[in-house]
């Protein structure tokens, strides 16, 4: 029986616009999502996934961390159960498959974990059954079960339009380094952020010319785009935007007051929400200014619930380790 072990990196959003339509308005598409213009980036920090071939016809899934579902719920699961769909020649032909996380990627925290989990699956079953699907096939199944699954199976740095499924890569970012903060316990709904989004600013997006005054400033996405082909680290950082911050920020007090934690350290070259939330995380140029701003902001904020850690930018997606 063989077996496949993967990396599966987490991802942050360097930016992420929710986009407004033709009249002003800032309306859910037919489907219940929203219109996004998002650059996405992949970290070193990963799960550890494993899959391999059982000689019984189902799915199982195993986890170390007591707050990930293991049964149907899983993303990791619902990869697999969309390989068995998909395929059931292959799957008829070398049985079931066992899948084991190994979980550092904090849950619920805008980092894309689940997404990068179910990513790998389908990495691993494409290798287990030899489908041979080519890069773009793969993504296209990811895109079925989640909007950063297709970026979580592409990696590196990218544009997501659409819902976020839609994908062009940029040149990759590698190198620049990055401190994340997450309190354990605090986890932020992703459809209640777009929803709020939705209810509170929906109506004036082009109206409120406040809104439209911060988004003179701030957003535009030409501006980042061009800061990452230059690999200006210092300008990519200071065009770091996130729509959802506006409904987040202000409903999560403790999340508000880390980001201006990180924002007043020394090194720091911008600090931002990632997707959802509600991970912080702060940009630096070099390792050494990243572990110092960790202690720092460990000394400022004395709380045993959040978690602090030091990654940086990688120019890859799932990546296999070894195949036995
Ligand atoms: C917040 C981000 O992580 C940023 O990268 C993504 O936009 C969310 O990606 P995800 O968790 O893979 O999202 P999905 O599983 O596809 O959607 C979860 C829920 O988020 C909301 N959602 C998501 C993406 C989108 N473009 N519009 C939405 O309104 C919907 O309520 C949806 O039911
Ligand atoms: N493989 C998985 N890893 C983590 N969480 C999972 C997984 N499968 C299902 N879940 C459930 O999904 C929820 C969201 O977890 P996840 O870590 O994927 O969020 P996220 O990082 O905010 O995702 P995104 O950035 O894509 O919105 C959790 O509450 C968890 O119970």
């Amino acid at each position: 029986m063989r077996s496949y072990s993967l990396i599966a990196p987490a991802k942050i959003n360097l930016y992420l616009e929710i986009i407004g339509d033709a009249s002003g308005g800032l309306r859910q598409r037919p489907d219940g999502y929203h219109e996004l213009a998002m650059i996405l980036q992949s970290i070193r920090l990963a799960d550890q996934i494993d899959v391999r071939s059982i000689s019984t016809d189902n799915i199982r899934v195993h986890c170390n961390h007591p707050q990930v579902p293991t049964d149907k719920t899983n993303l990791a699961y619902r990869a697999a159960e969309l390989m068995v769909r998909q395929f059931p020649e292959a799957f008829a032909k070398y049985g079931g498959v066992e899948i084991n996380v190994n979980k550092q990627i904090p849950v619920a925290a805008g980092l894309a974990g689940g997404s990068t989990n179910a990513a790998a699956v389908l990495v691993g079953i494409d290798l287990l059954w030899k489908l041979g699907l080519t890069q773009s096939e793969l993504e296209e199944l990811g895109g079925t079960l989640g909007s950063d699954v297709p970026f979580c199976v592409a990696g590196g740095t990218a544009i997501a339009t659409g819902r976020g499924e839609q994908l062009s890569p940029l040149p990759s970012l590698d190198k620049i380094y990055i401190v994340l903060g997450k309190y354990r316990s605090l986890e932020v709904s992703t459809p209640w952020a777009y929803k709020t989004y939705r209810e509170q600013f929906g109506n004036s997006y082009i109206r409120d010319t406040d809104n439209l005054a911060a988004r003179a400033n701030a957003v535009h996405s030409g501006a980042i785009v061009k800061a990452i082909v230059d690999k200006d680290a210092r300008e990519i950082a200071q065009k770091l935007h996130n729509d959802l911050e506006r409904v987040v920020l202000p409903a999560y007090p403790q999340v508000l007051q880390m980001r201006e934690v990180f924002a007043n350290q020394e090194g720091v070259l911008g600090t931002m929400m990632s997707g959802s939330g509600p991970t912080v995380f702060a940009l630096f140029e070099s390792q050494q200014q990243a572990e110092e701003v960790k202690l720092q902001v460990r000394k400022a904020i004395l709380d045993e619930d959040l978690e602090l850690f030091v990654t940086r930018t990688i120019t890859h997606g799932i990546k296999v380790v070894s195949s036995v």
